[in-house]
């Protein structure tokens, strides 16, 4: 089915076709996006499954111990008790719902892990480090296999390495399981999730075949984007890495994750991409197992429907803080 010969990328020809057929693919992204009505009750549920599903992120230079250790008590607690008591939530100092995981570079993973054991979270919140030259991968890949293996070390139960894109653009495709297979190594019993930078790969069709090459290289999620590429989490980008993991996924019986990142920012986003994880991988797919948000802004944006529609109006700013 799919194999590596020399440095061809050999895949089924009609699948790789249909899954980029460009105008179904746009096609599919417009009904998406266009908008619907959904019940309040029924939008509420998708949002808190957002909640549930995401990598909370920071990946900035000016982040310190002290911010990181912020964002796991946001993960832990990440809507306020009266949204809580609204929704009908019964809250008694333990959050019912709480983020999938943190996001973190790996000098901060000790920070994370130190605070979500003073929680008692150290085994409901994963903490995923970024890792392998994040975001270019431009280093040499032992130091990338070294940076695993140290955030690993470090206490990391998912490791988000990013591919080495000029290994997709100049056709090495041997070279690019070969990398990613020796890092899934590294991993060890760490997660990986293999960031394509799908925004950087030029074309629909290297972006399929880069996912089957991160898959079959043992990949547990692929995601989309860095954050930091010009093009990031885009809907007909999800809809083509979606087609190749069902197309995976009916080959081998192997269930690989989604992770979109980068740009992700409001609730009709949210929606969009669950809706889009139901309809082309179905309802399995729609837990943090298989699927992630990656995100820095999205939370306070699900904080903010969720008030509207508990409320039935727009919530003052002053309602959306957390202490
Ligand atoms: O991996 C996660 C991304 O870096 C988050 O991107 P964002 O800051 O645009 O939400």
């Amino acid at each position: 089915m799919y194999y590596l010969e020399t440095n061809i990328c050999i895949v089924d020809q009609d699948l790789l076709d249909n899954a980029i057929n460009l105008s179904a693919v746009n096609e599919q992204a417009t009904k998406l996006v266009s908008s619907r009505s959904l019940k309040d009750e029924f939008e509420a549920a998708w949002l808190l499954k957002a909640i549930t599903c995401i990598d909370l992120t920071t990946l900035a230079g000016d982040d310190t111990s002290s911010n990181v250790t912020r964002l796991c008590r946001k993960a832990a607690r990440p809507l306020p008790e009266d949204l809580l008591n609204y929704l009908g939530f019964e809250y008694d100092g333990d959050c019912p719902i709480r983020t999938a995981a943190i996001c973190v570079y790996p000098s901060k993973v000790k920070a994370a892990v130190e605070t979500l054991q003073a929680l008692g979270l150290q085994d409901k919140i994963n903490v995923a480090s970024v890792a392998t030259g994040f975001p270019c991968g431009q280093t040499p890949l032992f130091t990338r296999l070294e940076e695993i293996k140290w955030a690993v070390k470090q206490g990391a139960k998912e490791i988000d390495i990013v591919i080495d894109r000029s290994l997709v653009l100049t056709g090495q495709w041997v070279t690019l399981f070969n990398e990613i297979k020796e890092m899934r190594q590294a991993c060890e019993d760490a997660h990986m999730k293999a960031i394509l930078a799908a925004g950087e790969l030029t074309n629909l069709s290297n972006v399929y075949k880069a996912s089957m090459v991160a898959m079959m290289a043992g990949a547990d999620f692929i995601k989309t984007s860095t954050g930091k590429e010009s093009i990031n989490a885009t809907i007909p980008i999800g809809i083509v890495m979606c087609r190749a993991i069902a197309d995976y996924y009916r080959k081998t019986n192997f269930k690989v994750g989604l992770k979109p990142a980068g740009g992700i920012k409001t609730s009709k986003d949210a929606v969009n991409w669950l809706i889009m994880i139901k309809e082309i991988l179905g309802d399995a797919w729609l837990t943090p197992e298989l699927f992630r948000f990656g995100a820095s802004g999205l939370l306070s944006d699900l904080e903010h429907r969720l008030y509207q529609i508990v409320t039935g109006k727009i919530a003052e700013p002053h309602e959306f803080s957390i202490g």
